[in-house]
């Protein structure tokens, strides 16, 4: 179990702090803290507050990903998906929604625009080397195995 901590920005007191809407959901919806009504237009792309920074252990990331609901409906998806929230970022978490839809789509207040999923990152350390040990794939790639 890993304790994550989430502080409210101020302001934001009326803005939820992202929570499951199931008990066993993966992501944690996350609430638009704009101050008033935002439209994205067709093909625009707007980067959305959410009111809150936030603090994991280490071995942690947060992914930001897109609703299925607002992509299917109004073509609303994350730019950067998923975007990747640092364990050492203290900065606001926000979200960069993008337009794909035909119509303008506005954001209140609130509104639940993109949800967030905890994942663990392996402890790697780096080596350079001359040689890396062979495969059978070796180079093979980008569909040398067929379609
Ligand atoms: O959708 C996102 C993506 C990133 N971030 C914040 C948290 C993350 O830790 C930081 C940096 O993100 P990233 O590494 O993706 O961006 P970068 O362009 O490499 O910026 P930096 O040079 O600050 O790492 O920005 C968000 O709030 N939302
Ligand atoms: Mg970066």
């Amino acid at each position: 179990m890993f304790q994550v901590l989430f502080k409210r920005l101020p302001g934001n007191e009326d803005v939820k702090l992202p929570e499951r809407m199931s008990a066993a959901a993966a992501g944690f919806d996350l609430h638009a803290a704009v101050a008033e009504p935002t439209t994205i237009a067709p093909g625009e792309r707007k980067l959305i507050p959410t009111g809150f920074a936030m603090a994991m252990p280490e071995q942690l990331e947060a992914q930001i990903r897109p609703r299925s609901g607002l992509a299917f409906k109004h073509g609303i998806t994350c730019l950067n998906s998923p975007g990747t929230i640092d364990a050492d970022y203290r900065g606001e978490v926000k979200v960069l929604l993008i337009n794909l839809g035909q119509e303008p789509f506005v954001i209140t207040r609130g509104e639940r625009i993109a949800q967030m999923v905890f994942q663990t990152v392996p402890a790697i350390t780096i080596a350079e080397t001359d040689e890396l040990p062979d495969t059978v794939r070796g180079a093979g790639g980008f569909g040398h195995t067929g379609v």
